[in-house]
């Protein structure tokens, strides 16, 4: 296999269950090496892409090929192998210790039991891997989790809600292990509702809106389709901006606002920072929530954004 290899290719993918498009006509390459956000609403399909790519589910029409091959094959039994997944709401056997868990993976995947061990170290659980699992807090369950989609070092991972209940610091630690990952060449498929943090981490963020594909592309190739300004907030005594930066302000809480196209940006900062009275200046730019919001209202209407990330947050 070649570097440039895609790993996972859709093309034009439907899936319809009895009257609903789950998904609809979707379009998708992932490069070798590269991390995918998968996001969208509650029902928007992620899962669904999900289930194709691991052969769980055939399409409706399209065709999904994962490493070159038809996942839903019975043939494809190697290809598995090579895929790791974690699921939302990852449950275990309580009464058995993390080791003896990892260890009866490893068995169903044909895996050698000797990396367990090392695997439990790599997620920070080999302290614990005597104890049963009915003892762990649910980031000990979620790392536990990880370390069973770690199994047989895979080549691609699909990993959905994987740092929910997670603390902040186990969260980073999470990721951490992820860019790990993927410099050592793993594919990656991240599905998340929780947007805030997850963009440093992601080459690529996906957003989906009811089984419609609604954008595609590295966060600044976001920020540039939704032409979404930079926030700039300045705070100081006596205040003159320019001219032409003076219709482009107003007053909140945080003091004088002014948003500024992305392309002037710079331009902005050079003139604004030798402002006379100037004591502090923000620069906000459009974020991962941000831009969904902006696509998922763009899609549905000024409002729907609120219903869906409601809903979402439930
Ligand atoms: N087995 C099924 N039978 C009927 N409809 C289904 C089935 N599986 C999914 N759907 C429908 O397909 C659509 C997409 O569901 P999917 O589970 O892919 O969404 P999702 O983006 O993963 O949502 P969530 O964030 O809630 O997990 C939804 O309308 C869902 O009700």
């Amino acid at each position: 296999m070649n570097d440039t290899m895609n790993i996972v290719e859709l093309e034009q993918v439907e899936k319809r269950y009895q009257g609903v498009t789950a998904l609809n006509k979707l379009n998708l390459e992932i490069r070798q090496g590269e991390v995918l956000g998968l996001f969208g609403h509650n029902g928007a399909g992620k899962t669904t892409t999900i289930k194709l790519i691991l052969g769980l589910i055939g399409a409706s029409s399209g065709q999904v090929k994962v490493f070159g091959e038809d996942p839903t094959q019975s043939e494809a039994r190697n290809l598995r192998r090579k895929l790791g997944f974690l699921q939302e709401n990852v449950s275990f056997y309580d009464q058995l210790t993390g080791l003896e868990v990892l260890q009866y993976f490893a068995r169903l995947k044909g895996v050698s039991k000797k990396s367990c061990l090392s695997l439990l170290e790599q997620v920070g659980l080999s302290q614990a891997g005597k104890r049963r699992v009915k003892t762990y807090s649910k980031g000990m369950r979620q790392r536990l989790g990880l370390a069973q989609a770690l199994l047989g070092e895979p080549k691609l991972l699909l990993l959905d809600e994987p740092t929910v209940g997670l603390d902040p610091i186990a969260t980073q630690d999470f990721y951490r292990r992820i860019e790990i990952l993927k410099q050592q060449g793993c594919t990656v498929i991240l599905c998340s509702h929780v947007l805030p943090g997850v963009e440093k981490y992601i080459d690529r963020a996906l957003i989906l809106g009811q089984g419609n594909l609604l954008a595609e592309g590295s966060i600044n190739d976001l920020r540039h389709q939704a032409s979404l300004p930079a926030t700039f907030h300045l705070q100081g005594r006596d205040l003159t901006l320019p001219d032409h930066w003076a219709d482009k302000a107003s007053q909140d809480e945080r003091g004088v606002r002014l948003d500024i196209e992305l392309k002037d940006k710079m331009l902005a900062m050079q003139q604004l920072v030798g402002l006379q009275g100037l004591e502090n200046m923000d620069i906000h730019l459009p974020s991962l929530e941000d831009l969904y919001t902006h696509f998922i209202e763009s899609h549905n209407g000024a409002g729907s954004a609120m219903n869906v990330t409601q809903e979402a947050a439930q």
